[in-house]
């Protein structure tokens, strides 16, 4: 039965012009430029291989960012595996933004689209902090309505993240450039003022896109981005309301009660998971 099964897959992916190769060990990879890619490839792998329910899981959410890039990376070798692909030939991701859509393509997954697939199995995406409660800070690459329009479509969201991101406490701890807000380009301004007058915000400045572009920064959805510094914030849920009743605003990096699990990788090859 499993030699038809390898049979049939070595035939099925030839014609992609896929090589097939077992999944690597990750106690084995070779070493990248940094411990810190390292750490972060370290969180992403583990965090697949202990969540992504191969043989069930059809529809996955894959996120934005720096770590998500060795999720993509391991979908990408379970596609390869042998013993997986028959499986993995069946995943539909759906991407958090262009960045994502690129990733999933070059690792020979297929794409979808939420409006195509409302309801995930699982998705996978990364954060700038993770409080003690699990509650994040997401957006400081600029895509967060994408991926709170995805993580809050599955039925579970996994972080990935290195150890630099996890707050010893409260939000706003180890992240200071404050919380990303997506905002409609034209409200921009009242925004700004709402966030210091009725917010009390400390500071709030629209994201530049320099050196890379002249002026601010645009979104995957045309809209700017507005950090707001509130200092350290005890309560995420009360803030996150906050912020959404403003006129103009789209969306809020504060994930509340949205993740299942964290893992944070460390330098030294180990990983942690807060649940
Ligand atoms: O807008 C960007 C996203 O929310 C990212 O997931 C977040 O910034 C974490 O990115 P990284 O994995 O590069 O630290």
């Amino acid at each position: 039965m499993l030699r038809n099964l390898n049979k049939f897959v070595r035939f099925s992916t030839r014609g992609f012009g896929l090589k097939m190769s077992p999944l690597p060990d990750v106690k084995h990879l070779p070493a990248l430029h940094s411990t810190l890619e390292q750490a972060k490839r370290f969180a992403a792998y583990r965090a697949v291989d202990e969540n992504l329910d191969y043989a069930n899981h059809r529809v996955i959410g894959v996120g934005s960012g720096s770590t998500v890039i060795y999720v993509a990376e391991r979908l990408g070798q379970y596609l390869l595996d042998p013993q997986y692909s028959i499986y993995a030939s069946q995943f539909v991701c759906i991407p958090t933004g262009f960045q994502s859509k690129e990733l999933i393509l070059t690792n020979g997954l297929r794409l979808g689209s939420v409006e195509q697939y409302p309801a995930l199995d699982i998705v996978f995406d990364g954060a700038d902090e993770v409080d003690e409660n699990l509650q994040l800070i997401k957006g400081g690459g600029g895509c967060l309505f994408q991926e709170k329009l995805v993580s809050t479509s599955a039925a579970k969201f996994i972080v990935v993240a290195d150890y630099r991101k996890r707050s010893p406490k409260y939000l706003g701890t180890n992240w200071v450039k404050g919380v990303p807000i997506e905002v409609v380009p034209s409200g921009y301004i009242r925004v700004l003022r709402d966030l210091k007058t009725k917010l009390k915000c400390k500071n709030a400045v629209l994201r530049q896109g320099a050196p890379a572009k002249a002026g601010p920064v645009v979104t995957d959805n045309c809209n700017f981005i507005i950090d707001a510094d509130f200092g350290k914030i005890e309560r995420p849920e009360i803030l996150h309301r906050d912020i959404k009743m403003l006129v103009g605003v789209v969306e809020t990096g504060l994930f509340i009660d949205n993740a299942s699990k964290a893992y944070f990788g460390n330098p030294d090859g180990s990983v942690e998971l807060q649940v």
